[in-house]
Formats: structure tokens, sequence, C-alpha cells
């Protein structure tokens, strides 16, 4: 299997080096617009193969294209990332024309690969990814959900003092401050999680996850790339092992909820054709209320691209 990550910096080598030392790809190619950056990240988790024990190639490549030639999934994290005092938004008018570039480049060379886009604003960027490579809804994907109930879990794993592998939990919607935790859907072990923590520390759990970006951007003056770089990968893993794992992440919507003029996060299984299906959960009134908010906030979004 052979997988490209667009973009060298922070988000993309983290990926690069995840899918080499978990073994999860034969190849990685690594792309990067920055003369020589790409290379030299590619040649540094190459020398950690000896000392991690894996076999996995990891070829870097500026602004090179030919060399991801029938890549199997392409990951995108070109782009900018947010400074302190922006929000997500606010790197449209940058990372959509990077997004826009870069799916074009990959699409020539791999037309029929899995495209995993990771560049913010999310649900836009891969709308943007989706209308350029005018691949398949299955075969353009976004990457947040699982960052961010990863969030959620670590979080409610550190208030209950429980291995964070026990925590289950799904949460729909936008990639930005209107995402929609589900707490009806969150077990620990399988027992719901309303039995095990009163309602007002849940709720803080559920809005710290809600700025949970916002809060390492302020901490670091850049935003994350371990836990991003790490699902991006996962995401990747369940493709090219045909794992049918069942994720949150970011696709287009035709139908599904009511909806089909959106990209939004909801629970999917993803395997080797990628969206392999939408699961649709029976939302009760508040739920399907935040849901509608969070729309509204991505097609606003999406406006901007169709200007
Ligand atoms: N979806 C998510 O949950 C999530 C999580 C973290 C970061 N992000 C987003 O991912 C993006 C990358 O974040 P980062 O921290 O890795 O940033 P970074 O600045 O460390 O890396 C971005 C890289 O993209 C490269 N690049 C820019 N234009 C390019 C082009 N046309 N072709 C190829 N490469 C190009 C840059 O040279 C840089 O190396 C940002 O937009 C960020 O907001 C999304
Ligand atoms: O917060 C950001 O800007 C990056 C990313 O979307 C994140 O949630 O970490």
């Amino acid at each position: 299997m052979k997988v490209t990550v667009v973009g060298a910096g922070n988000v993309g080598a983290t990926c690069a080096d995840v899918l080499a030392y978990r073994e999860i790809a034969n190849e990685v190619v690594l792309v990067d617009i920055k003369e020589g950056v790409a290379e030299g990240k590619a040649l540094d988790i190459w020398q950690k193969a000896p000392i991690n024990l894996y076999d996995t190639r990891t070829i870097g490549a500026t602004n090179d294209y030919a060399k991801t030639a029938d890549s199997d999934v392409i990951v995108i994290t070109s782009g900018v990332p947010r400074k302190p005092g922006m929000t997500r938004d606010d790197l449209i008018s940058i990372n959509a024309g990077v997004v826009k570039t870069v799916t074009e480049n990959v699409v020539k060379y791999s037309p029929e690969a899995i495209i995993i886009l990771v560049s913010n604003p999310l649900d836009v960027m891969t709308y943007q990814a989706h209308i350029t490579s005018k691949f398949p809804r299955t075969r353009v994907i976004g990457m947040a959900g699982i960052l961010d109930t990863a969030r959620y879990r670590a979080f409610l794993a550190e208030e209950l003092n429980v291995s964070p592998k026990d925590i289950q939990a799904v949460l729909m919607g936008g990639h930005g401050d209107t995402m929609v935790p589900l707490p009806r859907y969150t077990t620990v072990g399988g027992i719901p999680v309303t039995e095990l923590i009163d309602a007002e520390k849940l709720d803080a759990i559920i809005e710290r996850t809600k700025f949970g970006g916002g809060e390492l951007v302020k901490l670091m003056g850049t935003s994350a790339w371990y836990a991003p770089g790490s699902a991006a990968a996962q995401m990747v893993e369940a493709i090219v092992k045909d794992q049918r794992r069942v994720f949150p992440v970011c696709i287009k919507l035709e139908g599904e909820y009511g909806i089909d003029d959106c990209y939004l996060g909801v629970p999917v299984i993803l395997g080797k054709n990628g969206i392999e299906k939408v699961i649709e959960l029976d939302l009760n009134d508040e739920e399907k209320a935040l849901l509608e908010t969070s729309r509204q906030h991505v097609l606003e979004v999406m406006k901007v691209l169709d200007k």
C-alpha cells in the first residue's frame, strides 16, 4: 500500500511517522512546497527504522507529484495553521487555494485514490477537495471527529480516573465550536457515562472539548499535531486494512439526517472503499437543533468558497 501525505509540517510529518512506525503502509511519500523539507523529514523517519524496527519506506518530494503516482490514499495537510486570536475559518483565504492546487496535482497521478482532508477550515476544505477532484463523496473524507472524540475521551478518562481505552464516544457536526458531542452515546466500559459523572462536570468537559483546538493554540502559538497526525493515520489504517472501523468523519451528506447540501461530521463505517456506510442515529430534538446550528455555520463558510 502506498500513501502520500501532502504538507510536511507538524501534522503531515507526524502522520507520516505514525504510518511508518506502525507499518500501516509499505511506502509513504511526503510532499511539501518548501525546498528540502519533505526530503529531510522522510529521510529522518527512514533513519529511525533500524531503531524502531519497521520496514516502511519513506520518500520526500519538493512539489514533485510524479513521485506520488498510484497512491492508494492521499492525506492533505498542506496550508497554514491558526495563531492565537484566529478562528479556523480565518484560514480559508489561504488554504482554499492551497487545497485546490494540491488536489489537482494528486488526482492527476492517483485517480483512484481515497483523499483524507486535514487542512482547516476542515468541513469546507473537504468540500473544496470534493469539487476539485470530482471524486465520489465516498472517496473524499475529512478528519476531525476522531480528534474531537479523542479529546473528549481523554478529558473523561482524566476526570473518572480510568483508562482512555475504555471510553467510547461519538460526536457530530462541523469541526468548530458548534460541534455536537453526544453524551447519550458515550460509554465507559459499556456503562452509560451519565451514570458515572454528574451533569455539571460532563457539561464542563463538553465545553472544553468544543474549544479543545483553541486551548492548544493558546498554549503553543500554533495548532496541535500529535493527536491530529495520529487521527489521520488511524483513518488511513482503517482504509488500507479494510478494517470497517466506526468513526465520526466529515463527508457530504446526501439526505442523511435530512441534510443534503452540507459537509458535516457523522458516524460512518470506514473500509477499503472509503465510506462504506453512513450510520444514521435517531437524534432527539435537542441534538437535532444543535446539528442544525452546526450545519448553518458550515453553510455560511461554504458560501465564501462559492463566491
Ligand atoms: N482537521 C483537524 O482536526 C486539524 C488538526 C490540526 C491541524 N489542522 C490543520 O492542518 C493544517 C496544517 O497544520 P500544521 O500544524 O501541520 O501546519 P504547518 O505549518 O506545520 O505545516 C503545513 C505545511 O504545508 C506546507 N504547504 C503550504 N502550501 C503548500 C502547497 N501548496 N503544497 C504543499 N505543501 C504546502 C507548508 O510548507 C508546511 O510545511 C492547518 O490548516 C491546520 O489548521 C487540522
Ligand atoms: O484548532 C486548530 O486550529 C487545529 C485543529 O483544528 C484542532 O482542532 O486541533
